[in-house]
Parts: structure tokens; C-alpha cells; sequence
């Protein structure tokens, strides 16, 4: 795998901070932005978008095709940062979950949330 470029590695912060500008509360304009658009009609719209990219990148997987894979996952991705922005949280707030997950199995904590049933 190639090392990432600078401007890379720090893009989901800066889509982050971009889809925080397009609120419409920070002034979003739906006429010249697809997320201010989409933020403006609120949750029931990016909710379905985020259903609809899920699916494409299941059908993607399926069929086992890596180019559609990573663009289906980025429209997943992309979508799921217009969530966040509406929802006032930030990759980070994900990114510091997942690093907490880290080193605990799926298998050891589900069965310590079964323990505590
Ligand atoms: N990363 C993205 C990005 N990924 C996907 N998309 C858009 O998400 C939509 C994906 O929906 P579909 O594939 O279903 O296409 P569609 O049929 O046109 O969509 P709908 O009309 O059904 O909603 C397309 O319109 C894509 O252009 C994105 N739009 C914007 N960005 C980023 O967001 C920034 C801000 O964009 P604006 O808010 O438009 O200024 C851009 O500079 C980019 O960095």
C-alpha cells in the first residue's frame, strides 16, 4: 500500500470542516452546494441517501469489484460525514471510539455484555 499524501491523510477533517460551514445555521447555500442541500432538507434525506450507498456497496461487494468498492465506500463515507456534521459531531468522535475499541475482540465483548444481562 502507498504512503497517503499530506493532503490525503487529513481529508476527512477538512470535508469535516466543510460540511460544518454548509449548515444551513453557518449559511449553507442549497442552491450552490449538495450538502448544504441536503442538510437542508434534514435528517429524513441524508438518512436514505446513507441506506441507498449502503446497499450500492453491499451490491459492489457482491459482485467483487474493488474499483466500485472503494467508490461506493466513499459515497458511504461521505454521506455518513453529512450525519455527523448535522448531528454537531466530528470523525474524531469515531476515530477516538474505534481507537478505544482497539485490542478488545468483537467475540470477548459480546460476551461480557451477555456476563452483564
Ligand atoms: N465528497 C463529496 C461527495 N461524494 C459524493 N458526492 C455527491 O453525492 C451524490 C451521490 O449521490 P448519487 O450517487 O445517488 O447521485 P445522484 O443521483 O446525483 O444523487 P441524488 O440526486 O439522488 O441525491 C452525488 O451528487 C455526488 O456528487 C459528493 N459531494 C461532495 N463531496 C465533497 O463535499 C465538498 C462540498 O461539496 P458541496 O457541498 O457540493 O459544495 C466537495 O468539495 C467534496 O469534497
Amino acid at each position: 500500500m502507498t504512503k497517503l499524501l499530506p493532503s490525503e491523510s487529513d481529508i476527512l477533517y477538512r470535508l469535516a470542516d466543510t460540511l460544518e460551514s454548509r449548515l444551513p445555521q453557518n449559511g449553507g447555500d442549497p442552491s450552490s452546494s449538495y450538502s448544504a442541500k441536503l442538510l437542508a432538507r434534514g435528517p429524513d434525506a441524508f438518512l436514505k441517501k446513507i441506506g441507498e450507498e449502503a446497499t450500492e456497496l453491499v451490491m459492489a461487494a457482491k459482485d467483487n469489484a474493488a474499483d466500485r468498492i472503494v467508490y461506493e465506500m466513499a459515497d458511504l463515507w461521505f454521506h455518513s460525514l453529512v450525519a455527523l456534521a448535522h448531528y454537531k459531531l466530528r470523525p474524531e468522535d469515531v476515530l477516538r471510539e474505534l481507537a478505544r475499541r482497539e485490542g478488545t475482540s468483537g467475540l470477548a465483548e459480546k460476551a461480557a455484555r451477555n456476563e452483564a444481562k
